[in-house]
């Protein structure tokens, strides 16, 4: 296929350079997805049905199944695309139903070569059940290196979400490890197969919280054989202006708290005004006169018809002529389009647009709102307290849009303030990952941005890390637009060792107490420790205990409050343990990374260090937060976790010993 694909000549076929361009890279994209990938194998899963199939034109009954598709010189197929219909007993296929499968085969690999394989005869009643070997190995195997996908193992659950229609939105609460990035990616994967013109055309976005985590899956798709995939934080989607300030707790949650999409929807229209003169508009030897009160009438109505405020403005001036049109009609005229055209961009239309409906400049306007005290308590009347304003306000005015220290909070809301005044383009699918820490207000930026597509929300409540977390997906999902979304929930953990996440669950309670357990299926029991020193010793002991860790296979993190890492990092350098930060991507020569809490949400390591979790909690605005981010980092953990503290544990932890 690639050899195919190489020698194909465009010469003959394209008309103009216009033409050729545009093939040669659409032709170059396609060699470069067929690249051969050493540790990529062409499928690693056969079915074998008990009747003939006629399912899309594939023939037959064997089929193995891959990552992408392949066929032979004569056009036969020999591997077939995971996200074929034929494929999906693959995944679904059980012993209770067995879906015309006789036999599923399952094969291993080491690198990029065959060791194993594991026979499933679904439809003979006396082969007895067992749980998948290669399953086990592919959980357990090490960490390093970037986000590797997850096609051969998919488990029927995540599948479900994988397969779920474009037109529908979804939304997974899932415990750490339970595999949501994972099945968000794949969802992606399988949308582009199954609606690939669509999504060509509307485009998709995957979402995560930082470009450390971007950077860290950026490589699955890929992999799948998508690399058109947009990839962005939140933060960057609303990039309109420098952002160089940072808020307080209570300021920032102010800000991204969704009555704030009021008071910008008054300030917006705050402009616009009655018209108090009537209009005069000269066309050759006559002139026509529009009396004031039939001029607020245009005004008003548009203003009734809560349409975009821009939308607005480029209506008025047609409207306004179109009342002069009226009244040429009226004697004995013909006035036709073109006349309308003419006379909404003469001069005396527009001044009565300028001065009745004002251009609106986003930024402008929030930086206005944010300086103007004055301003805001007329904006927020009923909606802010005189406190909750006096905390949004600026303490110096801002001179100018680009002087001004813009929050992220502040880009949210220029953002918001453009959607006001001109629709947002929607994306046809956006996956939203780690969507418990958003503000009501990004939410409501996110789902502009798939107003008339779909999206599928990954999080968990109880990893919500930022002040204005959210408590419940329906509240999420009302802001994003998407209240019938259906929820769905992962339960089986394939990162986090039982000991582990059984330990980590014990904050729970004071976290997220309506959520349970998360199950491991992981068959080995993973090492677990907690050491207590003094604290003339922690230093030593971390660095000691990343030495043990090192000593075994796979990625370690040492992950440590973030005011922390800069004395760790001297401490590791010291001992001489050369480390990475998060976002530089592991390998067998470089296997240490020195992670500060905030950035540890979404990450793994085969072996995780934990400096204090005192200080973890320590390092966040309240209590909850704190212990939040404690949850987090517990959970990064695939094989084994050793805590080392000198200061006493929180309750909940020292609580059961
Ligand atoms: N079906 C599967 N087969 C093999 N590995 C899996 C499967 N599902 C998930 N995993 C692996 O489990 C690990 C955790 O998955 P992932 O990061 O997607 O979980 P998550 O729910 O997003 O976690 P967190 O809440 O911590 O962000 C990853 O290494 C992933 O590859």
């Amino acid at each position: 296929m690639r050899a195919d694909a190489e020698s194909l000549d465009i010469g003959d076929v394209t008309a103009n350079w216009v033409n050729a361009e545009v093939l040669r890279s659409e032709l170059d994209l396609r060699i470069k997805s067929l690249a051969d990938l050493v540790d990529t194998p062409l499928f690693f899963g056969r079915l074998d049905y008990l009747h003939d199939l006629d399912a899309e034109g594939e023939h037959g009954h064997r089929f193995y199944i891959g990552r992408r598709h392949v066929h032979d010189a004569h056009g036969d197929p020999m591997v077939i695309d995971w996200r074929a219909p034929v494929s999906q007993p693959y995944y679904q296929a059980t012993k209770q139903n067995p879906r015309d499968v006789g036999l599923r085969r399952r094969f291993g690999y080491d690198g990029g070569e065959l060791t194993a394989y594991e026979d499933e005869h679904l439809s003979d009643p006396t082969e007895v059940e067992t749980s998948s070997r290669l399953l086990q190995r592919e959980i357990e195997r090490p960490r390093v290196g970037p986000m590797r996908d997850i096609v051969a193992t998919i488990q029927p659950e995540q599948d479900e979400i994988v397969r779920a229609p474009l037109t529908g939105s979804v939304c997974v609460q899932g415990a750490p490890g339970t595999g949501k990035t994972a099945v968000g990616l794949h969802r992606v994967a399988y949308l582009l197969y199954a609606y690939r013109e669509r999504l060509a055309r509307a485009g998709t976005l995957v979402i995560g919280p930082n470009r450390s985590f971007l950077r860290y899956i950026e490589q699955v798709l890929p992999a799948l054989g998508e690399l058109e995939v947009k990839q962005a934080t939140v933060d960057e989607l609303v990039a309109h202006v420098e952002v160089r300030g940072a808020d307080g707790a209570t300021a920032a949650r102010l800000k991204g708290d969704a009555r704030m999409a009021e008071v910008l929807r008054r300030a917006v229209r705050a402009g616009v005004r009655m018209p108090a003169e009537p209009l005069m508009v000269v066309r050759g030897s006559r002139r026509w006169r529009v009396p004031a009160h039939e001029l607020s009438e245009l005004v008003q109505e548009l203003l009734d018809r809560d349409i975009r405020y821009g939308a607005a403005r480029e209506a008025l001036p047609q409207r306004i002529a179109h009342s002069v049109l009226v009244r040429m009609e009226q004697a004995g005229e013909a006035p036709d389009d073109r006349t309308q055209n003419a006379v909404a961009r003469t001069p005396a239309v527009k001044a009565v647009v300028k001065e009745c409906w004002p251009a609106v400049e986003p930024a402008k306007l929030v930086l206005r709102l944010l300086s103007d005290a004055d301003f805001l308590a007329e904006m927020a009347e009923g909606i802010l307290s005189e406190e909750e304003r006096k905390e949004i306000l600026w303490d110096r005015p801002a001179r100018s849009v680009k002087s001004a220290r813009w929050s992220p909070a502040d880009a949210v809301l220029i953002d918001e303030a453009r959607d006001l005044v001109e629709r947002t383009g929607s994306l046809g699918h956006v996956v939203l990952d780690e969507a418990q820490d958003l503000s009501p207000m990004q939410y409501r930026a996110v789902g502009r941005r798939c107003s008339t597509g779909s999206v599928t929300i990954l999080g968990d409540i109880a990893q919500g890390t930022t002040p204005w977390a959210t408590e419940s997906w329906a509240a999420a999902l009302a802001h994003l637009g998407k209240p019938e979304a259906v929820v769905e929930e992962l339960t089986q953990g394939f990162r986090v060792p039982r000991t582990v996440i059984s330990y980590a669950s014990r904050l729970l309670p004071a976290i997220a107490p309506e959520l349970s357990e998360a199950t491991s299926v992981r068959d080995s029991p993973g090492s677990f420790e907690v050491r207590a020193v003094s604290p003339a010793e922690l230093d030593d002991a971390l660095v000691t205990a990343c030495r043990a860790a090192l000593a075994r296979e796979g990625s370690v993190g040492l992950i440590t409050a973030d005011a922390r890492v800069p004395v760790l990092s001297a401490a590791l350098v010291a001992a001489d343990l050369a480390h990475l930060a998060p976002g530089q991507e592991t390998s067998r020569g470089a296997r240490l990374t020195l992670v500060p809490a905030s950035l540890a949400k979404g990450l793994e390591y085969d072996y995780v260090v934990l400096d204090d979790p005192a200080a973890v909690v320590d390092g966040e605005p309240d209590e909850r937060t704190g212990l939040r981010r404690l949850y987090v980092a517990l959970t990064r953990a695939v094989s084994g976790l050793t805590v080392v503290h000198a200061a006493p544990l929180p309750g909940l932890l020292a609580a059961a010993g």
